[in-house]
């Protein structure tokens, strides 16, 4: 085991730091404490050991005076956090041999910790995973944000429609986070800005506090810990009593609950702009507040202004915090004295933006009027940024245009960086939303491909390919990904590849028996789990899984006793409430499920599951366990993908597209051990400029039409035979995404993998070659990149030469 900077402790010891929590923290002795008590009092022991390493990184970056890295960014999809601090920590096996002691299960109570869902999908996901990679890095940083309420809604099925409720996970104690009623920031909304006496002054109509809550994200090893602190609004009058005394009820709670909407619930929507007027009111709450206190905090170590891009580093998580080029600007002229041309300077050499997509109804635009409105002072500077921006480049692209105030462009001028997220993407973002930029501002936009923290994504979501990783290669892999490649050495040893399977099938055999518990359904853990869990989303084409499904039952029941290879068809994902389509896709999907799987004729060859609320802790029982990873969006369309990355890492080869991450995932395991097809992005491309080019596609292919043709006509949904015929008609009319152009090459590559995965040695070492060759996708590897290209800010542990 690693050398620990936290004392080691005995089960017996720590079982005792435990109960002294479970009796002075929730005033509990054993024999009456609940399942929540041991949770919380687990919780509370473990986050003990975390204070000490926490307050000493906070020291050694007081000391050395050097750059901190602020991470930006609108969400947090945490997932739960006992596993990852214990993990961190070198204390999973001492938690559970000290629970053990104390009767109790540690798994149980680690299952009973609702998820920190603060955020949509990728882009959430990918934050979390780079706090974990910045404290594993011992790179001074925070990440700020903001702590909803009400994280990612519940997703439940009633008749196979999605319905959604409101998320609870504050219904109880969070564990993890010290409140910081101190910390507390004035944000201000609207009013006007008087220009008379020379220097602006805006006066603002409304008012609410920032307050801040923290929450230390340890490393591995536990060498080092940096800060989440988000922030949640609260009145500046808690209670109106006057409004009180007269009877008025409503008035007197109203500054509270007005106040507490904007931190109140995340917006579900991950890919569509909303809009909405509170949804900008949280983008800029969120970013004054953290630039505010990142300011105040560089002044308070003594630092000039002159000198800040020195020490503070700000990265944009897309373009939802881009108003903090226009805060900062703002704060360094009407409060500190900058001139406009020195405060812009300053700024942009602090600040980057990172572009997570190329979909246009995802790139922010907000209505001039609205934005002005909400931000007086801010509508001015923009302009003032937009000026000299066209001054000294000579460019011809505008920030504020046709009425909009464009955020991706606003982002782009304000960042003396700007990063895709795969090199697929980062070549397209080059080539279409900021072509004319990249013309104007040469070698701003670089590449910085994702990763994903192999702490959660392998350690500790898949125990038994961990212990045979740790026998075969020895333990120091977890923050050294790309030691795996040793693996390949043994990808020809049948004993091995014994082992590999073994893992895999006790993966196998845990999902089965979670979801025989948690929905009562029955899984053949000898068939191949074919997964696909993601946002629903017409670009990631869950459709077109589903119409491969269906081709291939049809096939089987024209050839019941042909070999086929028995195939579970998992689907997870969630779909933005006001997404019509993406709804439509999921009641197809469960439609479609209720009929194959009552089919006696081939239920024991094809079954389709699809579990209710996909979340982080679902992903990681799924991703062990599956066999076949489905990355199959439209070429030019996924920005990179980091399922993918998480799948494969797990022993599961990628069926998929020359899209996003797949590109170099495919790079990395061998063309061989990857089952491509489809479209590549340019192809796309020509084919979209085809006239009919849905209709003759699948005039070719009779497969697809007679599946289509079912679709339509009901079969699936004999109660309502008309259900799906529009999505089918729209299918026909502007297949935006190429499902009908790609479905032929998709079918053909689902048979390859049927042959493949018929002969198990050949599958298994496909399987253990892709684990061996994707450490590169590490979040370590990631963040090593942005410190080196972007940040040029460097680990306080000594020890790694990072
Ligand atoms: C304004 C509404 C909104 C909210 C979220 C977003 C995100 C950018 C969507 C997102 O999560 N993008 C995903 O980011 C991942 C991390 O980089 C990538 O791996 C995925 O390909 C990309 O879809 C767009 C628009």
């Amino acid at each position: 085991m690693p050398d620990m900077s936290i004392p080691p402790v005995t089960p017996q010891d720590f079982g005792a730091e435990i109960l002294r929590h479970l009796k002075h923290s929730l005033g509990k002795d054993e024999s009456h404490a609940a399942l929540y008590d041991w949770r919380m009092s687990l919780s509370l022991a473990l986050r003990d050991r975390v204070v000490d390493p926490w307050f000493e990184s906070t020291r050694k970056t007081y000391e050395a005076r050097g750059k901190r890295v602020y991470y930006l960014s609108m969400e947090f999809l945490i997932g739960r956090l006992i596993e990852d601090v214990a993990i961190n920590l070198g204390m999973e096996e001492v938690a559970q041999a000290a629970l053990a002691e104390l009767g109790q299960d540690y798994a149980k109570i680690v299952a009973d910790e609702p998820d920190a869902a603060l955020g949509n999908g990728g882009l959430g996901r990918l934050a979390a995973c780079f706090m974990d990679s910045l404290s594993t890095l011992g790179i001074p940083a925070y990440g700020y944000g903001i702590r909803y309420e009400h994280g990612l809604f519940e997703q439940h099925f009633e008749n196979g429609a999605q319905m959604e409720t409101a998320e609870t996970w504050l219904a109880q104690r969070h564990a993890w986070e010290f409140e910081r009623p101190e910390v507390s920031y004035p944000i201000h909304f609207g009013g006007h800005v008087d220009e008379a006496e020379g220097s602006p002054v805006w006066h603002p109509e409304e008012t609410v506090m920032a307050s801040a809550y923290d929450t230390p994200v340890i490393g591995w090893q536990g060498r080092w810990a940096n800060t989440l602190r988000l922030w949640s609004a609260k009145p500046i009058t808690a209670f109106d009593l006057a409004s009180f005394n007269r009877g008025d009820y409503m008035a007197a709670s109203a500054p509270e609950a007005l106040a507490r909407t904007i931190s109140r619930v995340l917006y579900p929507d991950d890919t569509t702009k909303t809009g909405k007027e509170l949804r900008l009111k949280q983008e800029y709450f969120f970013t004054s507040a953290s630039i505010q206190d990142l300011l105040r905090r560089f002044l308070s170590e003594g630092g000039d202004l002159a000198e800040l891009a020195d020490h503070v580093a700000i990265q944009l998580n897309d373009t939802h915090p881009a108003i903090a080029g226009p805060e900062l600007v703002r704060l360094l002229m009407d409060e500190h004295g900058l001139d406009v041309a020195r405060a812009i300077s300053t700024a942009r050499r602090c600040l980057a933006y990172t572009n997570h997509t190329l979909l246009p109804e995802a790139l922010e635009r907000w209505p001039e009027e609205l934005f002005q409105s909400i931000l007086p002072r801010h509508h001015r500077i923009i302009q003032l940024i937009e000026a000299a921006h066209l001054a000294d480049s000579g460019s011809a692209v505008r920030i504020i245009e046709h009425g909009e105030v464009k955020m991706g462009e606003l982002a782009f001028v304000m960042a003396h960086k700007v990063n895709g997220v795969s090199a697929l993407h980062s070549d397209l973002v080059k080539e279409t939303v900021f072509a004319d930029l990249n013309r104007d501002y040469p070698g701003r936009i670089i590449n910085q491909t994702n990763g994903i923290t192999p702490r959660r994504w392998l350690y500790s979501c898949n125990p038994p390919l961990r212990a045979l990783i740790n026998e075969t290669i020895g333990t120091a892999w977890p923050d050294d990904l790309q030691q795996l490649e040793g693996l390949s050495a043994h990808a020809g040893d049948a004993a091995f590849l014994d082992r590999f399977q073994a893992a895999k099938d006790a993966n196998k055999a845990r999902l089965a028996d979670w979801l025989k518990a948690r929905d009562g359904v029955v899984l053949d853990p000898a068939a191949m789990f074919d997964v696909q869990i993601k946002r629903i989303h017409e670009y990631k084409r869950q459709l077109m899984n589903l119409l491969e499904t269906i081709a291939l039952w049809n096939e089987i029941r024209e050839n019941p006793n042909g070999d086929w290879t028995p195939r579970v068809k998992i689907f997870g994902g969630k779909a933005a409430p006001g997404y019509v389509v993406a709804k439509e896709i999921i009641h197809l999907i469960n439609d479609t499920a209720k009929l194959i799987n009552a089919d006696p004729a081939t239920r024991d060859l094809l079954q389709i599951v699809y579990p209710e609320n996909y979340n982080v802790s679902m992903a990681e029982i799924l991703i062990p366990a599956a066999d076949l990873s489905e990355q199959i969006s439209t070429a030019g369309k996924e920005a990179s993908g980091t399922g993918n990355m998480k799948f494969a890492l797990n022993g599961a080869p990628t069926i998929g597209t020359l899209d996003g991450a797949n590109v170099e995932i495919r790079e990395c395991v061998g063309a061989e051990n990857f089952f491509l097809f489809g479209l590549t992005a340019a192809e796309v491309t020509a084919r979209r400029a085809e006239p009919n080019y849905a209709r003759r596609a699948v005039e070719a292919s009779p497969r697809l039409a007679r599946v289509l043709k079912q679709i339509e006509s009901g079969v699936f949904s004999p109660s309502d035979k008309g259900r799906y015929s529009g999505l089918i008609q729209g299918l026909l009319d502007h297949d935006y995404f190429l499902v009908t152009c790609d479905f032929d090459s998709y079918f053909e590559a689902q048979r390859r993998v049927d042959t493949v995965f018929a002969d198990q040695a050949a599958w298994t070492r496909m399987a253990a070659l892709n684990t061996a060759r994707v450490g590169w996708f590490s979040s370590d590897r990631t963040i090593t990149g942005y410190a080196r290209d972007i940040w040029t800010a460097s680990s306080l542990i000594a020890s790694r030469s990072s």
